[in-house]
């Protein structure tokens, strides 16, 4: 037995036959210790609900619950899981709901809505496939209610996505993610985990990344912000005149206030809210 009272992952993933799969993006995290560090790093969990997306074995899942999680909603693909996960569910009486599904066609809004009425707040939590985390990232700062339905993110990503969530003006790492994510959150890496904590190991070292909605981030129409940042950004190296050339060049430059002989990466994100609001 664990330290929860349940058999070790190692047990779980041979007695239901999971072995990962790479479509699937299957790594998974095996130690409690580890699942536990992640659970602290979304800050004080009781009475919140908690939205994990891929509980794969339940390792992170029984963290989350162990870690006071008033209940946990966990969104998994891999019908394979299941059974895995509803007897993490037994253990927790009333605690866990699985949900069966595609996180990319889950509407996660109307999840939290549903979750919040026995009120506390929501938070995100997750070891994410990574084929898909940047995509589900972009979706979930870009909500159009804000304050959005969560009270944060913990969320595991590849090193190097992490360090473009969290990039500043002048880095190499910057751009639309971190314009996105500078816009509408405080974004900070937690901590990195080598590769050999997975199992299977990926190639590269993950990092969480810890995100916390800001209160009032400047108004900007989400759509005119992609639009600019994927300009800007498409032509990195180029001055601004030239590569936000197809949204108004010179002339929307002028009208934002911004110098049209610099170049993408030194534009802070107020100043990309500017360009946005000047389209
Ligand atoms: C990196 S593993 C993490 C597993 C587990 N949380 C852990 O930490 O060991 C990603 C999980 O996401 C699941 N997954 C992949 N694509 C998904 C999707 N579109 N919707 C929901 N779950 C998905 C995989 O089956 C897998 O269980």
């Amino acid at each position: 037995m664990s330290i929860d009272g349940l058999p070790p992952l190692r047990t779980v993933i041979e007695r239901h036959g999971l072995q990962a799969k790479k479509a699937l993006g299957q790594n998974f995290l095996l130690d409690l210790n580890l699942t536990g560090k992640i659970a602290r790093a979304a800050g004080d969990l009781t009475g919140a609900t908690v939205i994990e997306v891929g509980p794969g074995p339940g390792g992170l899942t029984r963290a989350l619950l162990s870690h006071g999680a008033g209940r946990v909603i966990a969104i998994e693909r891999d019908e394979r899981c299941l059974a895995a996960l509803a007897e993490v569910s037994d253990h927790y009486p009333g605690r866990l709901e699985i949900i069966a599904g595609d996180a990319l066609k889950t509407d996660f809004a109307a999840l939290a809505k549903k979750a919040h009425q026995g009120g506390g707040s929501v938070k995100i939590v997750a070891n994410l496939p990574y084929n898909i985390g940047t995509e589900l990232l972009i979706r979930w700062l870009t909500v159009a209610e804000w304050p959005p339905f969560y009270a944060s993110m913990t969320l595991m990503f590849q090193r190097e996505v992490a360090e473009r969530i969290v990039a500043r003006p002048g880095s190499d790492a910057y751009g639309r993610l971190g314009v996105l994510a500078g816009w509408r959150t405080e974004a900070r890496i937690a901590f990195d985990v080598p590769p050999q904590a997975f199992t299977p190991p990926p190639k590269v070292t993950s990092s969480v990344v810890h995100l916390v909605p800001r209160a009032s981030p400047l108004p900007a129409e989400v759509k005119k912000l992609s639009r600019v940042t994927e300009a800007a950004f498409g032509q990195r190296r180029k001055m601004l005149r030239q590569s936000v050339k197809s949204l108004g060049g010179e002339a929307l430059l002028t009208r934002a206030g911004i110098d049209p002989t610099r170049r993408a990466e030194t534009l802070d994100v107020d100043e990309f809210v500017r360009l946005a609001n000047a389209v």
